[in-house]
């Protein structure tokens, strides 16, 4: 089978699978451009996270997310962290597939807690019990993380370097 060009990167996976850290890695790495859905977001709305859920709801969130996944997945040579519930709405899924590289950032909830443990950006983790949140998201996305990518990298056991030096490998990009 010839080899597919890959011409974009799209890093899906849950809160604390390292996206932001490995895909900064990778576009460096690739000198291609780093975007991050979240962080676009933010700028576009001049507000963080926290308070987009406090005034419009998860729902005003997600309505943002698919604006700039529309638009960010249009563009050639980028390196792109998703959030971690764009997978939840089918034509991001459906945007991301079609557009680019996907790669499955898999990471058990145990990792995720660790990682996201000192950091308050995340309001669906504002809950006295975070592990039993991270459990139940990953058990209803995991299906759809897994459905939208085209490669599954655990990250578990390996630091996020060693994970952008597997994924340009596995891409045939080094
Ligand atoms: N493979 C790894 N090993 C150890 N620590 C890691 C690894 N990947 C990421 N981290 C650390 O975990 C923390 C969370 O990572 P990061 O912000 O990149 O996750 P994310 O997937 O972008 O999360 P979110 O969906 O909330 O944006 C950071 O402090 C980062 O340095
Ligand atoms: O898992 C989620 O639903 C989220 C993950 C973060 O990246 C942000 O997109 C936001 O905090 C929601
Ligand atoms: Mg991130």
């Amino acid at each position: 089978m010839p080899q597919v060009r890959v011409s974009n990167i799209f890093l899906v996976g849950p809160m604390g699978a390292g996206k932001t850290t490995i895909g900064r890695q990778l576009a460096e790495l690739l000198r291609w451009e780093f975007v991050d859905s979240d962080h676009e977001i933010e700028a576009r709305t001049g507000a963080n996270i926290p308070w987009i859920f406090d005034i419009e709801g998860e729902t005003g969130f997600r309505q943002r997310e698919t604006l700039v996944i529309e638009a960010l997945t249009q563009r050639q040579h980028i390196v792109l962290a998703t959030g971690g519930g764009a997978i939840m709405r089918a034509e991001n899924r459906a945007a991301l597939h079609a557009r680019g590289t996907v790669i499955y950032l898999e990471t058990p909830v145990e990792r995720q807690l660790e990682r996201t443990a000192r950091d308050h950006n995340r309001p669906l983790l504002q809950t006295p019990d975070p592990r039993a949140k991270l459990t139940s998201l990953l058990a209803e996305r995991d299906p759809l993380y897994r459905e939208v990518a085209h490669h599954i990298m655990p990250t578990e056991r390996s630091s996020a370097r060693d994970v952008a030096f597997h994924i340009l490998q596995v891409l045939g990009l080094r």
